[in-house]
């Protein structure tokens, strides 16, 4: 956050770098707790990069220090070679339409239909009035549509979100994600609210799409074998350090106990370690029936 505050946007030479880098990135809460801890990471256009680790570890953190939901410490967040930490409100806006966030519990407005929350995601392109007045140019309207098809939602457009079940607002969470055109989505979390079977379905469609679309993704999860199975790369934190950077492949018992601390890996499926550092329930809380192996196969 060393240069000085410009209210534009100004996209850099992206081609000849990564789309995303983090320098030595760090946020300290007024708490006390360190979240980040000198963090650097990039991340190429078109990579879905996972981010694991246990509860506390910083990843809602680094995906909230990206878009300066969370204000960073100190460090440098350069998207396409921009600092966003430089921006002005005005510039931070406009950087802002390039990063599509997708939340666990969907962030929908509720009383709104479909295809309302869907068009929503356009508001960042939209003057004040049209967006009070909620009227969208046809383009948009058409491009919505589109959207709401691909992601499994065709003729759902007039229906309220709150009469959708947990996957099909996740779906109108990635519909409304993509009219923004990002460059970058942040996930936070996408499946942790969703059945196995709606999870496994609501990554294979994200990681889908960014390949369809050349996105990069970061996706904060807690199923590590969720993770391995539909993402390029894994990325481990613990304690706001990067433990593990690689390839799923690579997530061996090794790699997990330096994320999540000793525990016997070889026994058991990896469904949620997000509870690793708590007591084992008797009975896995999500009843996932993949190991990393059959994961990976
Ligand atoms: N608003 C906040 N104020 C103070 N401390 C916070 C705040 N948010 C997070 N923290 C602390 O920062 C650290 C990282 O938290 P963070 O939520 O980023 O971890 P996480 O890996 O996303 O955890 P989880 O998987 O449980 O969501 C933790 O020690 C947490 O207590």
């Amino acid at each position: 956050m060393s240069t000085p505050a410009s209210n534009h946007f100004r996209p850099g030479p992206g081609a000849s770098g990564p789309l995303l880098a983090l320098r030595q990135l760090v946020k300290r809460y007024p708490t006390g707790d360190l979240a980040l801890d000198h963090v650097d990471l990039d991340v190429p256009q078109g990579q879905v990069m996972a981010l694991i680790g246990p509860s506390g570890a910083g990843k809602s953190t680094l995906i909230r220090c990206v878009n300066r939901l969370v204000q960073p410490s100190g460090g440098q967040i350069l998207l396409n070679g921009q600092d966003l930490g430089a921006l002005g409100r005005h510039g931070l806006r406009l950087a802002r339409r390039q990063l599509g966030m997708i939340f666990q519990e969907y962030a929908l407005v509720e009383r709104l239909t479909v295809m309302e929350n869907v068009l929503s995601g356009r508001l960042g392109y939209t003057s004040f009035w049209r967006s009070w007045t909620r009227r969208y140019p046809a383009q948009d309207i058409q491009q919505a549509y589109g959207f709401l098809a691909r992601v499994g939602l065709a003729g759902f457009e007039n229906k309220r979100a709150d009469a959708l079940s947990g996957g099909q607002r996740q779906r109108v969470g990635i519909a409304r994600a993509l009219m923004q055109a990002p460059v970058l989505l942040l996930v936070d979390e996408p499946t942790a609210s969703l059945d196995p079977k709606t999870a496994r379905q609501i990554m294979r469609l994200l990681c889908e799409l960014c390949r369809e679309r050349g996105l990069s993704a970061i996706v904060n999860i807690h199923d590590v074998a969720l993770a391995s199975q539909f993402a390029d790369r894994i990325v481990g934190l613990r304690k706001g350090a990067i433990v593990y950077d690689g390839a799923p492949q690579g997530l061996d018992t090794t790699a997990l106990t330096a994320i999540y601390g000793e525990e016997d890996w070889g026994a058991a499926g990896h469904g949620d370690t997000g509870q690793a550092d708590k007591v084992e329930p008797e009975t896995p809380a999500v009843p996932d029936t993949l190991t990393l192996a059959t994961a990976r196969a």
